[in-house]
């Protein structure tokens, strides 16, 4: 009896000690499980690091060394972390919030792999080399630092990049952290530059931008997005622009929508009684780009509110005093002006937000003072007169005579603004400017273009003029319009292309079809008229090739 009793209790012994070890083995697994996952998954910081960026100023030199260095993350490791449920979630929303945003880099990403503008882009008339630069060849030159010593300088030169405030009359002098300026901190490094001063610190004698400098993507993205910290109405001309600034000094020249993008002007309306337009100023820019000019400031559109962005911040009374609220309720100003500044004619926003053209500012006069050009085929800008121009065939003679259209490339850059004004209907070319420190040896700026692409159904031939009575083009212009009226590219395609990038074209194409078409049709004007010319001159090409390789006479054009 004795001994089965102990037989039964050693049992219930061995049966316990079992159920330990397996309770033992089982935390052990647990244990080991885990330890293991947290092995395999890597730290939270690394996790976000290893997102494929795509916005370019997360790869700037203004991102900070971290940030950098992960772009630099073998692909080994990236791949091991590609099935991490929280990492493809957030790579879901970053790429989903990018997509809201009008950042043209994007567009340009959707668009990639068949990209015409990008062919376009790549041809080596597109890519012609340029000579040396020499010191002189640049508009700005950061002040050298004279006394080997980096700290003193970097005072100096942050005095040197402040803008001057010659266009503000009204507005009150005062420090930047009060009117919540952004503290400087540029130095002589270009990384530490903002977008704006890049800009000007990269104009040169030949053009405004290079266009494949990454900075122009910043410099648009820029413009439309940063705050306005200040508006003011812009003096010079004749009808209503702001001048408006940004928390880092950038300044912008702002044209309000005034007349529907589809509206055409009235065929009775004389040239200069057109209504200035945002979207002619927006065009402008990217046609000017596509012709390979890169002769406009950069312009960007916006959709602004006109009382927390204009009303409410102007320090510039005579603007504020022209703001009244319509019987629709709509925000509405118009400022003084020469023309159309009056309550008949107001700006309104719907109610408060208004389409707007953001075009870059020049450098300051002060800095980069501009010479301004009457053009020799200038309008009479009268009722009943015509300029010389129209009547005498033989004009372009005289022309070609006088300086500075006698000697280097002044009168087939002439041209090249013609061409430009008569695809895009520009009859409001009165004027155009050079910046003084280049002298003749400069290109022409093609500012001021709110009054082209008014009419789609019609094209103005008289704006061809300097053409066809001069019969002379550049080769590399002929050779680039011939190369965008071949189906490969289509100046139209390419142009809606470029346009798509605007962060307006969410709101509405910049240009309508019939203004995309008028384009192509145009085209075939300015290369019939060259024909017309080869046909009766024999020095109708003005060869800017003829250094380089002859080469870029590419086989279909
Ligand atoms: N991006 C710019 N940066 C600096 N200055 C500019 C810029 N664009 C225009 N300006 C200057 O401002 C002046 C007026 O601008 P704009 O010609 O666009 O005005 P406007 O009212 O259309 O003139 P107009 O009535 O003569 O057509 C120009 O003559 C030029 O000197
Ligand atoms: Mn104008």
């Amino acid at each position: 009896m004795v001994k089965r009793n102990l037989v039964q209790s050693t049992r219930s012994i061995y049966l316990g000690l079992a159920c330990l070890s397996l309770t033992l083995h089982l935390l052990l697994a647990c244990f080991c499980l885990s330890v293991l996952q947290t092995a395999c998954t890597p730290p939270a910081s690394s996790t976000s690091s290893s997102i494929p960026r795509t916005d370019p100023q997360s790869r700037q030199s203004f991102s900070s060394p971290a940030a950098s260095s992960s772009d630099k993350l073998p692909s080994g490791l990236q791949k091991a972390n590609a099935f991490d449920p929280d990492r493809e979630k957030a790579l879901r929303t970053e790429t989903d919030e990018e997509k809201t945003q009008p950042r043209p880099e994007n567009l340009k990403q959707r668009v990639k792999g068949h990209s015409k503008l990008e062919e376009l882009f790549s041809h080596p008339l597109y890519n012609l080399p340029r000579p040396p630069m020499q010191q002189d060849d640049w508009l700005l030159r950061v002040k050298a630092d004279e006394d080997g010593g980096d700290e003193g300088s970097e005072e100096e030169e942050k005095e040197d990049f402040l803008p001057h405030d010659s266009e503000c009359h009204t507005c009150r002098q005062s420090t930047s952290q009060e009117e919540g300026y952004d503290e400087t901190t540029w130095t002589s490094d270009k990384e530490t530059h903002p977008p704006w001063l890049r800009f000007h610190l990269g104009i040169s004698r030949w053009e405004l931008y290079d266009r494949k400098d990454s900075n122009l993507a910043q410099l648009t993205h820029y413009l439309a997005t940063q705050p306005i910290l200040r508006a003011v109405q812009k003096t010079g001309g004749t009808q209503l622009k702001l001048l408006i600034t940004f928390p880092n000094y950038g300044q912008a020249l702002l044209k309000p929508l005034r007349q529907s993008r589809e509206a055409e002007t009235d065929t009775n309306l004389f040239y200069f009684s057109d209504f200035e337009r945002h979207n002619a100023e927006i065009a402008a820019f990217h046609l000017d780009r596509v012709l390979g000019f890169n002769r406009i400031p950069p312009v960007v559109g916006r959709l602004i509110n006109v009382t927390s962005e204009v009303r409410e911040i102007t320090t510039d009374r005579r603007l504020a005093k022209t703001f009244f609220t319509s019987p629709a309720g709509n925000v509405c100003f118009y400022g003084q002006c020469e023309y159309y500044c009056s309550t008949e004619n107001p700006v309104c926003g719907r109610p408060h937000m208004l389409e707007v053209s953001v075009a870059t500012m020049l450098p300051d006069l002060s800095l980069a003072p501009r010479r301004s050009w009457r053009s020799p085929w200038r309008r009479a800008y009268s009722r009943t007169k015509l300029a010389q121009w129209e009547t005498n065939p033989a004009y372009c003679d005289k022309v070609k005579q006088t300086p500075p259209y006698n000697h280097g490339t002044r009168l087939v850059d002439l041209i090249d603004m013609a061409v430009l004004d008569f695809l895009m209907s520009n009859m409001d070319r009165h004027h155009y400017e050079t910046f003084e420190s280049f002298g003749n040896q400069t290109f022409l700026l093609h500012l001021d273009n709110g009054r082209a692409f008014g009419r789609h159904s019609q094209d103005e031939p008289s704006i061809l003029a300097p053409l066809r009575q001069c019969c002379r083009i550049r080769r590399s212009t002929l050779l680039r319009l011939r190369l965008l009226s071949l189906s490969d590219f289509g100046l139209s395609e390419v142009m809606r292309e470029s346009l798509a990038q605007d962060p307006l074209a969410a709101v509405a194409p910049l240009l309508s079809e019939p203004h995309l078409s008028a384009l192509d049709r145009r085209l075939a004007k300015v290369l019939a008229a060259v024909e017309i010319c080869q046909e009766k001159h024999t020095d109708v090409i003005y060869d800017d090739l003829e250094e380089f390789d002859q080469n870029f006479e590419p086989q279909a054009v």
